[in-house]
């Protein structure tokens, strides 16, 4: 089972240097903020919060990083910084699940949202799930009831759907996840000139993947998790088909006006929706272990050369 301060008799300052190490990272990298709460997602969705992202090619396993739905994630060298922190305190004692859910709650209040409660003793998987991210994760372009569904399986209501997709208040989307909303003719659901604001950010149809060419998510508070998302959203400047598409389905819709109207209640559901993210399944005890490096399984940490 989970617990609070799982780690109060082992490792009494794991908490501490969780925080301490988010509140570094972010004032040399203010991105890494956003990266812990991407983390979040991509990891607990798939199975369980188990680390399972943070695996690296090694010994059989295949990354889960290197699927086309990781496609933009940055800053997993961070992690391994907070990793070695903990690993001076308490060696072997603090797992790299845990890092994954107290990073995201520590980078969430970093960029100005709740400060969420969060359970710990997460144990971290043996082995990657490269062939389940396809298929648990959504695409940019799917379907409203696709989406829907996703996030039911994990336990997640239709209005913690909603409050999570306000994770899009901060950050970025590449011009390659774009272009197919702008060219050649500009999606009639997205604001003409927000569209032509876009098209100046993304200036071809077919942008070099490898460009760092993007837009931010929420031009006006790119790094602050807010409700501005659920307002541009109602003025159709919806970055994502998933995200637009929230404004417009009668299921979602009326989620999406109260949050736009209502930070408070936006935070609320965002802090509820995270933590039963959080609780996605987790591995305890012996069904997993504590990684002494978090990119390797204990098991193949002697096979990296
Ligand atoms: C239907 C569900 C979702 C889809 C299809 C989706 C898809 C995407 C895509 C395509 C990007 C841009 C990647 C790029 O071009 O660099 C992105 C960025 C991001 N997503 Fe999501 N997302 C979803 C849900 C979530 C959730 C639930 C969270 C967190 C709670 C989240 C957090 C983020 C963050 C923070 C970024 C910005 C990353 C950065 O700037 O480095 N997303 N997402
Ligand atoms: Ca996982
Ligand atoms: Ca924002």
């Amino acid at each position: 089972q989970l617990q609070f301060n799982y780690y109060a008799e082992s490792c009494p300052k794991a908490e501490d240097i969780i925080k301490q190490q988010v509140i570094n990272l972010y004032n040399k990298h203010g991105n890494t903020a956003v990266s812990w709460v991407r983390n979040l997602f991509h990891d607990c969705i798939v199975k369980s919060c188990d680390a399972s992202l943070l695996l690296k090619k090694a010994g059989g396993i295949v990354s889960e990083q290197a699927s086309e739905r990781s496609f933009g994630m940055r800053n997993f060298r961070y992690v391994d910084t907070i990793k070695e922190a903990l690993e001076e305190e308490c060696p072997v004692t603090v797992s790299c699940a845990d890092i994954v859910a107290l990073s995201a709650r520590e980078g969430i209040v970093m960029l100005g949202g709740p400060r969420i409660e969060m359970k710990t003793g997460r144990k971290d998987s043996r082995e990657s799930y490269f062939t389940e991210v396809d298929k648990l994760i959504p695409n940019h372009n799917d379907s409203l009831s696709t989406v829907l569904s996703a996030f039911q399986s994990t336990g997640i209501d239709v209005e913690g759907t909603v409050a999570l997709l306000g994770a899009h208040s901060v950050g970025r989307v590449h011009c390659v996840n774009l272009v197919h909303r702008l060219y050649p003719t500009v999606d009639p659901s997205l604001n003409p000139e927000y569209g032509e604001y876009l098209k100046r950010r993304c200036p071809t149809p077919n942008p070099d993947p490898k460009a760092v060419l993007y837009a931010r998510n929420d031009p006006e508070t790119p790094m602050i998790i807010d409700n501005n998302y659920y307002k541009n959203l109602l003025n159709q400047k919806g970055l994502l088909i998933v995200d637009q598409q929230l404004a417009s389905d009668p299921r979602t819709a009326p989620f999406v006006e109260k949050m736009a109207a209502d930070n408070g209640y936006f935070h609320q559901q965002f802090s509820r929706a995270v933590g039963l993210l959080s609780e996605n399944n987790p591995l305890t005890e012996d069904q997993g272990e504590i990684r002494k490096d978090c990119r390797y399984a204990n098991s193949n940490t002697n096979n990296v050369y």
